[in-house]
């Protein structure tokens, strides 16, 4: 399945809660932590209880299990129809050793602080691990770095959390765009975070679905070129060569490869979409 769009819920915000029920990101992260006033912990831990799975699949982020609410939050989870827990502030593969005795479904990982990002081989490399959301704006905070549009200062932060995902096999989402009312940031973030690898953006407002999904998936060039590179090369390996030539750029076997998981990727997106 996809991960192009990855909205964070509040669990809190029964408005957005009966929202999110329709909207099209290919996941939602129902929110128990940093967007739940702790006033408000227990209403939404309560909101999430019998939950059915209707609309995208759902992550549920837990507290930390050193917070007043982390407890509490894994004992609800009996009770949570949800697709895996979001660990928030892993900062090592014990962090989630202590999580997964205790819950049996898929867990993710919030790379959000610098213990995490220098631990991120080993926490990547954990049995059951899915994928890792990073988190930018606790990233930023424990750097001390001021925001910029272009990103630099969280870019080994975020490159380091994805060579250790990309190595262990797991899925790696970026983190949010605060603009919430500057559009073209928000486009230029996901088209660097897909130039860099990422498989999708987390969000935090619906508005913010469309770009996401638009930038996380090959669009019909890319379909195309991929389509044209396997033929090319299934014609040169045919005639005994082992290096096509398309759009003079050469084809080996390694862009076949890519051609074939975008292919993948786009069928994947269209299935979704019911196209
Ligand atoms: C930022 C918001 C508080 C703005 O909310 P609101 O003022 O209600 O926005 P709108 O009036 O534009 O809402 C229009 C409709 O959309 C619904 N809505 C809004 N946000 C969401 C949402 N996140 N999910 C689902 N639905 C949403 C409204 O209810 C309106 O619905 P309707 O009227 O029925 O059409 C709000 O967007 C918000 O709370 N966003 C989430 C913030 C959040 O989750 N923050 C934590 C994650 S960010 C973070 O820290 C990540 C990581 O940990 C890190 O360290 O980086
Ligand atoms: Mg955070």
């Amino acid at each position: 399945m996809p991960f192009r769009s990855m909205l964070y819920v509040p669990a809190s915000n029964a408005r957005a809660m009966r929202k999110a029920v329709d909207l099209d990101c290919d996941a939602l992260i129902l929110d128990l932590e940093d967007a739940v006033a702790p006033a408000a912990k227990a209403a939404a831990r309560a909101a999430l209880a019998g939950r059915d799975e209707t609309g995208s699949p759902a992550l549920v982020r837990i507290n930390g299990l050193d917070t007043p609410w982390g407890d509490a939050d894994l004992a609800a989870l009996a009770d949570i129809a949800c697709a895996g827990v979001l660990v928030p502030k892993v900062g090592s593969p014990t962090d989630l050793d202590a999580v997964a005795a205790r819950v049996d479904r898929p867990l993710w990982a919030m790379i959000e602080t610098l213990a995490g990002v220098l631990a991120a081989a080993g926490i990547c490399t954990h049995p059951r691990l899915e994928g890792v959301v990073m988190g930018t704006n606790d990233l930023a905070r424990a750097l001390g770095a001021r925001d910029r549009p272009d990103r630099m200062p969280l870019m080994a932060a975020l490159q380091t959390t994805l060579l250790a995902a990309r190595a262990a096999g797991v899925r790696a989402i970026d983190g949010v765009c605060n603009a919430l009312d500057d559009p073209e940031r928000m486009r230029a973030e996901c088209a660097q975070g897909r130039d860099m690898g990422f498989d999708g953006k987390s969000l935090i407002h619906p508005a913010q679905i469309a770009a996401a999904n638009a930038a996380f998936a090959p669009d019909a060039a890319e379909i195309d070129r991929a389509r044209r590179r396997i033929a090319a090369y299934q014609a040169a390996q045919d005639e005994g060569q082992g290096v096509a030539v398309v759009d003079g750029e050469i084809v080996e076997a390694l862009h076949v490869a890519t051609a074939r998981e975008t292919l993948a990727l786009a069928e994947a997106v269209a299935a979704k979409e019911g196209r």
